[in-house]
């Protein structure tokens, strides 16, 4: 029986092992983790993410081949193969500071498996890390090994939260990347493959050799990352001139060559991945004496930076250029639909712009916990990390000014606005008339997800901004400078 072990039980070690040991039952996965709240999570009722499907793919192998764990040394020692599946944050200080990959938890990881194995062992990048990591963990696996053998390989994810388990059950490829000159590393590419063809058809398991297969994953996150900022650009445009962005983004992307996916406008692109990952590629870039390019990318984020202080400078201006003292009622908090997770989400943007602009907030999300919300608004952000207008606010100050509420009626009751910030499908279907009738006059809704009926909420009368459609006469006397 092939023996894995995962250190790191966060979003993507999780999903990944549950999913790797419910189909491949002759496999026994342990998930480690630091983190003793974390381990004792997964071990439990309530699992320490939010994620459609995950409770019973977890329920049907948790147990039998599927193990979650603190004793970190005790599994990697056991292992055949190790994945590392540890955060990948963007450096705080120092050298690369705002831009470079955080390899710290990544570095004690691989030495803790040189310290630990008594048997050779593949060890397989499953964070996202900068192109060249897999040699610098080999000089750290070789150069403590005490003659064990190591291979490492690059296995990066391209799972979506919200969607993890419809990803991994189906995704539209695994890529492994390995030593492909020489023998042993084409064993251990082999070896990963025989577990993915468990389920995934042959012709969807590409191998590559190491680098293509770290810098890929780069490449594709800031793929998708550069179709948001492109359409929500032209978003900022179809609001100046009249046309629709929804009609603009499907005219587009009718031509197959472009595609209708992710080309959603929206108040801007969140998560843990998408900005990291592009502040590393444009490090990289940097370090590769690419100025340009490394500029090409880097224009990505100032779009969505734009994007957020854009909606906001939106909300006040119409709003007769002041929130002071209004209640705003916030509808979604977490970075996308159906996942608790605020990494990056742009609500905390949003609402830091809000309450620097002194508004009352009252704040609901079907997942996100108060605490979290509270704990995101006022952690102070870096340079990097945050659009101009945001300052920083102590905890006191945010709790004075933010209610959290477990209903997105009461969200909006006596509000003078509401904002949508996350496109849960409940927000579609509220009953507008009702959340208008309770709110004072003019009543706004500033729809940062196009999820709204707009001509519908127009005729109820509010006065409605959604992110690139034609203004509101009312939006057009006030206009915005970002
Ligand atoms: N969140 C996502 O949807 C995706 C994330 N990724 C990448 O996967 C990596 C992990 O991301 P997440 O799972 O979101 O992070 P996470 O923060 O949810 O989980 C990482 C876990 O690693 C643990 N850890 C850190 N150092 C450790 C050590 N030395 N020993 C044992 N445990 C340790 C932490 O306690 C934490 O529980 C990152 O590189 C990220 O870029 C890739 C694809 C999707
Ligand atoms: O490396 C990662 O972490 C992952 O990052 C993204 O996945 P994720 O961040 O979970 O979610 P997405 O669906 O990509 O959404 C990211 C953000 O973009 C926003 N978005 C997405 C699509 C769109 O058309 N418009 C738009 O504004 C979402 O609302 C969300 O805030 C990628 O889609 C995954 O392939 C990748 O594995």
């Amino acid at each position: 029986m092939v023996k894995i072990c995962c250190i790191g039980a966060g979003y993507v070690g999780g999903p990944t092992m549950a999913v790797i040991a419910f189909k491949c039952p002759t496999v026994e996965v342990a998930v480690v983790d630091i983190s003793v709240p974390r381990i004792t999570a997964w071990n439990s009722d309530k699992l320490p993410i939010y994620e459609p499907g995950l409770d019973e793919v977890v329920k049907k192998c948790r147990g039998k081949n599927l193990f979650f764990s603190n004793e970190t040394e005790k599994h990697v020692a056991a292992a055949d193969v190790v994945f590392v599946s540890v955060n990948t944050p963007t450096k705080t200080s120092g050298l690369g500071a705002g831009k470079a990959a955080d390899l710290t938890y990544w570095e004690s990881a691989a030495r803790m498996i040189a310290d630990v194995s008594k048997s050779s062992k593949i060890v397989v990048e499953k964070s996202t890390v900068p192109v060249k990591t897999a040699e610098a963990i080999e000089k750290i696996l070789t150069h403590n090994s005490k003659g064990i053998k190591f291979q490492v390989l690059s296995n990066p994810e391209f799972l979506s939260e919200g969607t993890a388990i419809t990803d991994l059950f189906n995704p539209d490829r695994v890529l492994i990347g390995g030593r492909e000159e020489t023998p042993g590393g084409l064993k251990a590419i082999q070896t990963l493959k025989d577990v993915y063809a468990h389920w995934v058809p042959h012709e969807r398991i590409i191998c590559t050799n190491l680098w293509s297969a770290e810098l890929s994953k780069l490449a594709a996150n800031a793929f998708l990352a550069q179709r948001i900022s492109s359409v929500n650009s032209i978003s900022a445009l179809c609001e100046a001139t009249g046309a629709n962005v929804s009609q603009v983004s499907s005219a587009v992307g009718k031509d197959s060559r472009i595609g209708q996916k992710f080309l959603n406008a929206s108040v801007g692109f969140g998560g843990s991945c998408f900005q990291k990952d592009i502040l590393n590629l444009v490090y990289i870039c940097e370090c590769n004496g690419l100025p340009e390019v490394a500029n090409y990318w880097r224009q990505v984020i100032k779009i969505n930076d734009y994007q957020k202080s854009r909606f906001v400078n939106r909300i006040v201006s119409s709003m007769f250029n002041t929130v002071s003292g209004k209640k705003i009622g916030i509808l979604g908090f977490s970075f996308k639909k159906d996942t608790g997770d605020t990494r990056e989400t742009p609500a905390i943007d949003v609402c830091r712009g809000l309450l620097s602009d002194k508004a009352q907030l009252i704040i609901y999300d079907p997942q996100v916990p108060e605490a979290q919300m509270i704990k995101d608004l006022s952690t102070p952000k870096f340079d990097w990390d945050q659009p101009s207008q945001n300052i920083h606010i102590a905890e006191d100050a945010v709790k004075q000014s933010v209610k959290v509420v477990h209903d997105a009626y009461e969200a909006a009751k006596d509000a003078h606005a509401i904002c949508i910030l996350t496109e849960w499908d409940e927000f579609k279907s509220l009953d507008y008339q009702k959340i208008y009738n309770n709110m004072p006059k003019p009543a706004y809704m500033f729809d940062g997800r196009n999820v709204a009926d707009v001509a519908k909420l127009r005729q109820i009368g509010f006065i409605v901004y959604s992110i690139g459609k034609p203004l509101d006469p009312w939006l057009k006397d006030m206009p915005s400078i970002a």
